[in-house]
């Protein structure tokens, strides 16, 4: 059994006051990457300098315009990277490079040479505050740690002193969530003491669930909770790291946004520490889903995806929110069936508004315009492969057509598993266009009669092959498919009738085709065929079509 009294449970803040349960999202945080740093720490293969260049040139091009490139006093990788942004002058001078350090002299005075020639630079120090922290890796109490932070932020004042550009100051209470919130506070309000932040160059207090270590309503809770205790909260940006030891990153980040924070430190597709920092793309999609401007360029999923796999070597996941290569795909009939109405839909309303069932976002927006919103296997059902005659081939197939073409390709899929658009479009062809013998349509001249022939307006001179052997025969009837109709059943003494006829172009443009559907009944036993017919010409699209039928409804082998 699971010796679940092994773990004890995290405390919760006591604060019936919280007012972010009642807010909304408005509108985009300040976004921080922390690709470059938290993220390259915990890969396998950390990037080279190449790597991590190439993935900071992406972070740029997609908007973000705070960047933590990295921890430069502790490796010379680190420092290198650095160096080489600076030199081959690849920093916009709108972007501010952010460096990691420890509150601990020769690292600050060696992260102070790697800076060198930034213009905007965001000094971030951090030491862990955390109740299990103070007590087992460093052996300190409150005082003591208290110390840590005040020495750093007197640190990097005295380091600042020979330095030319912009320097920002950025305070993490490492393990913010094992802390207790009057600690957190309080060390907080010590650095802001020294620091002495002003509107105009605000202090960023970065509040991390360095481990995620409880439901997300916890952590809004005390980001609320520091948000309105915090002094001179205008000379503070207040920002949130979240992990996903728990899978609540995304869910943990959305509420601390409610409950205050201005700023949201992450990674694309969630890489880092464990489990992962938070993924801020699937935030930022998560707002554009909404409505809401997510102030990122992140337009081309598949070009992040392309460079995020080859710097750190690690994979998407299939089901990965946005990302994935599954997540906007649908095997299941019903949902098929939904998408499928739904697409119809809107395009019938030309509302400004995406709403497609199972869809929150149409996938072209992301750059994902090639991929199968709709695969067939044995779990689809017939508005599946309806969606796929239609968005692949321009098939509109009535709806009286669907189950029987979609009936075969169950039976394929049952055999071979998933059936390609190619197969179901290969069947189709097999079943209905291709259904040419033994009668074979060759040509026909029609004729307008005014002296009506019992009753009839239209006549038809129908030239086909039956069995190989040439034929040439004449009909009348109500317009030209009445009068084919007539001609054929006539000369091969058949009972019909037409019980569905529909047509559509199949393309735009001066070599646009027509597609003709029609169904045929046995009038003397009550059978039924469907026949289909396409060509540039709309008449003969729809003989095509009386042919196909009639060769399914009387000689098909049953
Ligand atoms: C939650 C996070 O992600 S924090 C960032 C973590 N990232 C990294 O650690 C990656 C880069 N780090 C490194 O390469 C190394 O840690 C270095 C080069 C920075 C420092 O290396 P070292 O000095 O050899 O060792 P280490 O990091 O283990 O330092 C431990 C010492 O620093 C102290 N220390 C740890 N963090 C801090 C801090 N934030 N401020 C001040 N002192 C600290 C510890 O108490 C310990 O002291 P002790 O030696 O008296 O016991
Ligand atoms: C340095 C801090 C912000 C950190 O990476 C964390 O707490 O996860």
């Amino acid at each position: 059994m699971l010796n679940y009294k092994r773990y004890k449970r995290v405390p919760v803040l006591n604060y019936p006051e919280r007012q972010w349960p009642n807010k909304e999202i408005q509108k985009a945080p300040i976004w921080c990457s922390v690709d470059l740093r938290d993220g390259n720490q915990a890969l396998i293969e950390p990037m080279v300098v190449e790597e991590k260049i190439e993935f900071f040139k992406l972070l740029v091009k997609l908007g973000f315009k705070e960047i933590e490139v990295g921890f430069p006093a502790a490796s010379q990788i680190e420092y290198d990277f650095l160096r080489t942004l600076v030199e081959q002058n690849l920093i916009p001078d709108d972007v501010k490079v952010q460096v990691l350090i420890q509150c601990r002299e020769h690292l600050i005075k060696r992260t102070f040479e790697a800076i060198q020639g930034c213009k905007n630079v965001i000094i971030h120090i951090y030491n862990s505050t955390s109740t299990l922290q103070r007590d087992v890796v460093f052996d300190m109490n409150r005082e003591e740690i208290k110390q840590i932070a005040i020495d750093g932020t007197e640190m990097v004042k005295k380091y600042m002193k020979g330095f030319d550009g912009n320097i920002q100051l950025q305070y993490s209470p490492e393990s913010f969530t094992g802390t207790e919130m009057d600690f957190a506070l309080e060390i907080c309000e010590a650095v802001k003491d020294v620091w002495q932040p002003t509107v105009e160059n605000p202090i960023i207090f970065n509040l991390p669930a360095t481990v995620e270590m409880t439901t997300p309503n916890v952590y809004a809770d005390q980001i609320e909770w520091m948000s309105t205790h915090f002094t001179d909260r205008d000379k503070i940006i207040l920002s949130i790291h979240p992990h996903n030891d728990r899978g609540c990153g995304v869910a943990a980040s959305e509420l601390a946004l409610l409950a205050g924070a201005d700023r949201i430190e992450g990674t694309l597709f969630g890489n880092g520490e464990r489990t992962g920092n938070v993924d801020v793309l699937n935030i930022a999609y998560n707002m554009f889903s909404q409505g809401i401007n997510p102030e990122l360029d992140i337009e081309n999923v598949n070009e992040i995806i392309e460079v995020y796999e080859r710097c750190t070597k690690m994979d998407i996941d299939p089901r990965h929110p946005y990302a994935g290569k599954l997540v906007f795909t649908a095997f299941s009939g019903s949902h098929q069936d939904a998408i499928n109405k739904g697409v119809h839909a809107l395009e019938q309303r030309k509302s400004p508004y995406w709403e497609v069932p199972y869809l929150p976002i149409d996938p072209s927006d992301l750059g994902r315009k090639y991929e199968p919103i709709v695969r067939i296997n044995s779990q689809s059902g017939k508005g599946g492969v309806a969606f796929v005659m239609d968005h692949y081939y321009g098939f509109k197939l009535p709806k009286v057509m669907h189950k029987e073409l979609s009936d075969e390709i169950q039976a394929i899929s049952e055999r071979q598993g998933e059936v390609s658009p190619s197969q179901i479009m290969d069947k189709f062809r097999e079943m209905y266009i291709n259904a040419k013998y033994p009668l074979h349509f060759r040509k026909m001249r029609t004729e307008d009669i005014s002296e009506t022939v019992e009753g009839y307006d239209t006549k038809v001179v129908l030239t086909y092959t039956f069995k190989d052997e040439l034929k040439t025969i004449e009909g009348f009837g109500n317009g030209p498919i009445d009068a084919v109709k007539h001609a054929l059943c006539n000369q091969g003494g058949f009972k019909t009738k037409l019980t569905m006829y529909e047509e559509h172009a199949l393309t735009t443009g001066s070599d646009s085709q027509a597609a003709s559907y029609i169904e045929l009944m046995n009038s003397e036993t009550g059978e039924r065929a469907f026949g289909v017919g396409i060509s540039s010409n709309i008449t003969r699209s729809s003989v095509r079509a009386i042919f196909s039928a009639m060769n399914r409804l009387f000689f098909r082998k049953k």
